[in-house]
């Protein structure tokens, strides 16, 4: 099988996160939710939560459902790197996506979330795309709704194609080849971690000479910005006139009126360029902008978020445990 859905940028114009449908339960109830490389559960906001929690997202009804199954006695509790959390129990639930179904998926039911989940209108949940061994549920882990739908589908990998403010896709089972330019590059990952793990071959600041450096980074959709060693991230902005490393942000910040670089990063012999316009994140005030590149700071490993992803069709090829990388 084959299957494939809507990857939407929210809010429209800064990509802060991209949202796709997930159809869960008999009678269907179909929610938007965070597709992340970067974690391995899936869960969902839930009629069990405060109503001081929720703000316009849509809840998961278990009692709505005649295939939802509790799995008794075990529950689930995850913090991502941006310190957010959230928390609860778990059932076996009908989970389809594109048309791929699962029946007895480990569907992970919020009773107790963190404010940038509550105040975040736009996510039901999210469903994790790294490796089963980062699973939170206890006493027994979980497998992803990849890992389960694996065996079923016509290839061994999945597709990643975001766009910037307008909707891409997400493909499962198969690479569409009329959705890049030229030929994917692959490099082998390391998923002892739970990650799409890479070690890049090195950058390119605009039209400066490319830099040969290794890079170790995990591929993360779950992830907005591209978060790069401090050196790399100041070379970029060394290039950007009246960028600063803003004390209150902490954070790189640039005149919205800047011409931005591009960003080149290597795979092997490939590279990859993410175009300057696509390092703008956001606007802070009428003159000031966010930067899209940041410091990765004390994390032991880069992030190849959202603001690198737009720029490539990226291949998650679990079959060969590998990447791929294409321009679009
Ligand atoms: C608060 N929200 C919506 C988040 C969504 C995803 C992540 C993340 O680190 N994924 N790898 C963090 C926070």
């Amino acid at each position: 099988s084959t299957g494939i859905v809507a990857a939407t940028p929210f809010p429209a114009e800064y990509d802060r996160e991209y949202v796709a449908p997930v159809s869960l339960g008999t009678p269907a109830q179909e929610l938007n939710l965070i597709f992340d490389t970067g974690s391995s559960d899936l869960w969902v906001f839930s009629t069990s939560m405060p109503a001081a929690q929720v703000a316009g997202q849509k809840l998961y009804n278990p009692s709505g459902s005649s295939t939802s199954a509790v799995l008794w006695g075990h529950t689930w509790s995850i913090q991502y790197g941006d310190g957010s959390r959230s928390s609860g129990t778990v059932v076996n639930e009908l989970v389809t996506i594109g048309g791929i179904s699962y029946a007895s998926q480990a569907l992970e039911i919020a009773n107790g979330v963190s404010a940038q989940f509550s105040q975040d209108p736009a996510s039901s949940g999210l469903l994790g795309l790294g490796f089963s061994i980062l699973n939170t549920v206890i006493p027994t882990s979980q497998k992803t709704w990849f890992d389960n739908v694996l065996p079923t589908l016509a290839a061994p990998v999945f597709t990643v194609d975001l766009k910037r403010a307008a909707p891409g896709t997400y493909t499962f089972g198969a690479i569409d080849a009329s959705s890049y330019a030229g030929k994917i590059e692959y490099t082998p990952i390391d998923n002892s971690n739970g990650f799409w793990r890479l070690q890049a071959s090195g950058y390119q600041v605009g039209t400066s000479p490319f830099q040969p450096t290794t890079i170790d980074a995990i591929a993360d959709t779950g992830t907005t910005l591209l978060m790069l060693p401090a050196a790399i991230v100041k070379a970029y902005y060394a290039q950007v006139p009246g960028s600063q490393l803003h004390a209150s942000y902490g954070a790189y910040t640039f005149p919205c009126s800047a011409k931005l670089p591009s960003f080149t990063f290597g795979i092997g012999r490939y590279r990859g360029v993410i175009p300057g316009a696509f390092v703008s994140y956001g606007r802070i005030d009428a003159t000031t902008c966010y930067g899209g590149i940041q410091d990765q700071g004390n994390l032991p490993f880069s992030i190849f978020g959202d603001i690198l992803m737009k720029a490539q069709v990226v291949v998650f090829d679990a079959g060969r445990t590998r990447i791929g990388f294409a321009a679009k």
